[in-house]
């Protein structure tokens, strides 16, 4: 497979494919989906898909959660003319910082946080990750956000998983994802068809 080839006909979702399925055990996420993002037209597809519910929306800022939602997180801030703020894993910020306690699909408790001169009420921000399996990361995010008196307009990520926590987001939030209807029970599934014919 060419991860830089671009198809002539581009289907929604059709960079879904590039992504990798999981070679390493259950210590690790089911797939990879980083290598969407060397492909630039997959990366601007995958961020314009994320941002087109949202077209008519006023969004202030866009947040990103380390590590890998800084990649599609300020791709969209730059596609939106916005700014990007970071929501980090606990102990990076050298400044004051507002902290969330969370555990996510690893079963492991984490601590987010991020710097507490920048949201503020008025504030409408838009949230990023590359993914939402068990909600626990972006559901700490949210109140993070909230917390500080800031608006949450929306959430994005590559996927949402119809988990329960996936489902509270869902039902609670507006949210975009790049997964076409016939693709989400795969994705609930955690395994994609798309895997047989993944080549490295
Ligand atoms: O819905 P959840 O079960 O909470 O999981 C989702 C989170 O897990 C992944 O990040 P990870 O912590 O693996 O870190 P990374 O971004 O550094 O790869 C993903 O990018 C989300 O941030
Ligand atoms: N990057 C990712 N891919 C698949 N499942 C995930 N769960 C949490 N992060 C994930």
């Amino acid at each position: 497979m060419d991860v830089l080839a671009v198809p002539a006909h581009r289907h929604k979702g059709w960079y879904l494919s590039l992504m990798a399925p999981n070679t390493k055990g259950p210590a690790f996420a089911w797939l990879d989906p980083s290598r969407l993002y060397c492909n630039s037209q997959a990366l601007a597809d995958c961020v314009a898909d994320l941002l087109s519910p949202f077209s008519s929306d006023t969004v202030d800022l866009v947040a990103g959660i380390d590590a890998m939602g800084f990649i599609l997180g300020a791709s969209a801030a730059t596609s939106l003319g916005k700014g990007f703020l970071a929501i980090r894993k606990a102990g990076h910020l050298c400044v004051a910082t507002q902290s969330q306690n969370y555990s996510d699909y690893t079963g492991r408790e984490k601590t987010m946080e991020t710097r507490l001169d920048v949201l503020k009420p008025g504030v409408r921000v838009l949230l990023v990750d590359q993914w939402i399996e068990t909600g626990g990361t972006m559901k700490a995010a949210i109140e993070l956000v909230e917390q500080l008196g800031a608006t949450v307009v929306g959430v994005a990520a590559v996927a949402v998983e119809n988990t329960k926590g996936g489902k509270w987001i869902k039902d609670n939030y507006r949210v975009s994802h790049c997964i076409p209807e016939e693709l989400q029970s795969q994705v609930d599934r955690k395994h994609l068809e798309s895997f047989k014919s993944f080549n490295s």
